[in-house]
């Protein structure tokens, strides 16, 4: 209710407008409305915050770097630093991704080099592709970044560390020397981000800015390794974790809302030739595009509160030593947000395009979501790249499964037991057993089916390397099928688990089904290909998931307006609580400033002429074209 956090319309507004805004709206939040002891950017608070501001500013500052300061800082690092940023007092982000390399990581190019006579390291960009681009905050806001760069001692190079390097002066703002920064230029989305470049030539930086919690340089230039190395790679983990629930979950959330509500106001056409026109959800066609992305928004978000926990209990088991979680937790958090990312990209636009031609407006809220989230797919890990990285971890499980019982979220790779599917019946496939039965025989399949093609080919003389990547569309579709099966597994339980209404675990149970159901019939080659359904099973399938249609549609509006947005925080008039779509866009579109003045002055001169010659001969006064 405080109007300093009403939003003005995003739409109607300049690039650096939101940019400002976003900054003024943030820190207000954080530092006015937010502030008490021992609040800092990292807590419980983030995600009100991240619900209650349409757009947000410092969301590397906080979501990244001061979460890095804390992994990889010693204790002493920690101090000096950590209370600086979580009171933006320093502003950071984190630098890893270059021009010319971001998923390749090995294949970085910027230098730290150890100056040993004077205990600093030299900080260099070599040439332009090792330039850094991309991070968050860093084009205009940060005067602080986590620097990732390859650590070089005596010419012998020591591999990715990460350093704390200043690039602006804390009184100016101006960018100190050998810096070159700014902001990179207009992007799909995140208008109100500065994503910036950041060339470094001779940057000097005292030999203690080297976050030493995994490995630390001496004085005399010593280098000493401090754990598993791995754990450098442990902000990625922790990002892909937390992402899910923001930047996945959330906006699928609102954009379901708005189609959604929308779909239950906009009449459009007849169903019975004898009825009135009909809202467009009660057309199946509607139902079936909407319906299964609110589904996935429930099970997105249990499966993403599952690997909250699992990350949680890892990070405990980290201090006290034992990483051996690490490789798990690394394979399910990238495919977890490489597959939950695609699946909500693809379905915000699915709900978009049920919107007719008022979801494309921007008036609609829906543009915003789609653009935002396609970032989803490649930002913290390429997709494709994060798929991968889980297939590698999957294959080695299969190999293991041979000779010993697995455990986790790889269990049912060694599970031998008859999975052969008994379903007579469309109700029989919506029972939560069968349907996780059906995904972990499919998911065990898929990885079995990729591996032994790779191993054939390497039998045949194929390098495996080249196996590898001649097979890595089955490899991705192994990745894909162990997280649906991750999904829907983590689903049931939790909803089974819940202490809630009758009504209410009905409902979330057939929400459960829906997501399964719909990820069957969407992937039923597999299904058969793999012998989980035969083709008679395949239409129960069909049925099934359309029964569960029906069932739901009469709690389609309610089930979304429990996600409980605000019109201020949607910002749709498709969307707003009231229904009144055409006079809020109606509106809206006056705001436009297109319609501050009736005559557009600066198009207007350009027209003008034509428009006259046209007046004269309507009005008898000039002579009429040739055409
Ligand atoms: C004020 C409001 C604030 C609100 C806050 C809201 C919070 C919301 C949260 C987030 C918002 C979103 C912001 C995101 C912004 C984006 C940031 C970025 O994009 S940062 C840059 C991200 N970049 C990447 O992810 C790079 C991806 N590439 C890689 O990770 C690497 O290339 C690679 C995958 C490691 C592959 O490299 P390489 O070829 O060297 O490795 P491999 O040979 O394949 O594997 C080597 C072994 O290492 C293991 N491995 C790989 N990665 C990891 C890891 N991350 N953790 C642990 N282990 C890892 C791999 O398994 C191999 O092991 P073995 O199999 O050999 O045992
Ligand atoms: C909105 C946004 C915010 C970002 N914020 C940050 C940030 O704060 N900090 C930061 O450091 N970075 C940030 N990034 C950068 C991001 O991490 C990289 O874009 C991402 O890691 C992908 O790297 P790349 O862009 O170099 O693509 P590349 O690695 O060049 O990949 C290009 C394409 O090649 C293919 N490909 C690449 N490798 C493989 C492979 N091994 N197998 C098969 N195909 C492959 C894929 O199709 C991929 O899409 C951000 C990016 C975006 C879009």
């Amino acid at each position: 209710n405080d109007t300093s956090m009403q939003h003005r319309n995003l739409n109607h507004m300049t690039r650096e407008e939101r940019f400002s805004e976003a900054m003024r709206r943030t820190l207000y939040a954080l530092k006015v409305l937010l502030p008490r002891e021992g609040w800092t950017p990292v807590g419980p608070e983030m995600k009100y915050l991240a619900r209650a501001i349409k757009e947000f500013t410092f969301i590397i500052h906080a979501g990244v770097f001061i979460p890095c300061i804390m992994s990889y800082g010693t204790n002493e690092q920690i101090a000096k630093w950590f209370p600086l940023a979580a009171d933006f007092r320093i502003i950071g982000t984190y630098a890893q991704t270059e021009l010319g390399h971001g998923s390749f990581l090995r294949g970085l190019e910027t230098i730290a080099t150890y100056d040993r006579a004077n205990q600093e390291f030299i900080i260099n960009c070599p040439k332009i592709t090792a330039m850094k681009w991309w991070p968050g905050d860093m084009g205009k806001s940060a005067n602080h970044v986590l620097l990732m760069a390859e650590l070089v001692i005596d010419g012998k190079k020591y591999g990715m560390h990460g350093f704390m390097v200043q690039i602006r002066d804390l009184t100016t703002h101006e960018p100190l020397p050998g810096v070159t920064v700014g902001d990179i230029g207009a992007k799909l989305s995140f208008e109100s981000v500065d994503n910036g470049f950041l060339y470094l030539q001779n940057v000097r930086i005292p030999r203690e800015n080297l976050l030493s919690k995994l490995s630390e340089v001496h004085p005399d230039g010593t280098y000493i390794k401090k754990g598993n190395q791995r754990l450098m790679y442990g902000s990625m983990v922790r990002v892909r974790v937390n992402l899910i629930a923001h930047e996945i979950v959330m906006p699928l959330a609102k954009a379901c809302t708005i189609a959604v509500r929308y779909s239950a106001v906009r009449r459009q056409g007849l169903i019975n030739p004898s009825k009135e026109e009909v809202p467009v959800l009660d057309y199946v066609a509607q139902q079936h595009k909407l319906l299964p992305q609110v589904a996935t928004v429930f099970m997105a978000h249990f499966a993403a509160k599952q690997l909250v926990k699992m990350h949680h209990d890892y990070s405990l088991e980290v201090e006290k030593g034992n990483t051996s979680q690490l490789p798990e937790l690394h394979a399910l958090s990238a495919g977890m947000k490489a597959c939950l990312s695609e699946q909500g990209a693809a379905g915000a636009e699915i709900v978009r395009r049920a919107c007719g031609g008022h979801g494309y407006s921007c008036g609609s809220g829906l543009p915003f979501i789609v653009n935002r989230m396609l970032a989803t797919c490649t930002y913290e890990g390429e997709n494709t790249v994060m798929q991968l990285q889980c297939a590698r971890y999957l294959i080695k499980c299969a190999d293991q499964a041979k000779k010993d019982k697995l455990t986790g979220s790889v269990w049912y790779l060694s599970d031998f037991s008859n999975m052969s599917c008994t379903a007579q019946t469309f109700g029989d496939l919506q029972e939560p057993s069968v349907l996780v039965k059906l995904h972990e025989r499919r998911a065990k399949c898929a990885v079995q089916h990729a591996g032994k093609k790779m191993q054939n080919m390497v039998k045949n003389g194929t390098p495996a390397h080249d196996a590898w990547n001649m097979m890595a569309t089955l490899l991705i579709n192994a990745a894909r099928a162990h997280i649906m099966q991750y999904v829907v597994g983590t689903s049931v339980t939790y909803i089974s688990e819940l202490s809630c209404s009758a009504s209410l675990k009905k409902i979330l149970t057939q929400l459960c089904a829906l997501y399964a159901l719909h990820n069957i019939n969407s992937n039923c080659g597999d299904f058969v290909k793999f012998g989980c359904l035969t083709s008679a099973q395949c239409d129960l399938a069909q049925e099934a998931e359309f029964n569960l249609l029906k069932q739901l549609r009469p709690d389609a509006v309610g089930i979304v307006d429990s996600f409980d947005f605000t019109d201020d925080i949607l910002q749709s008039c498709l969307g707003a609580y009231d229904g009144n779509v055409y006079e809020r866009l109606f509106e809206w579109a006056k705001q436009a400033p297109m319609n501050k003045t009736e005559v557009h002055q600066d198009s207007y001169q350009y027209l003008q002429p034509y428009l006259h010659e046209g007046r004269d001969v309507l009005e008898g006064r000039g002579r009429n074209s040739k055409l």
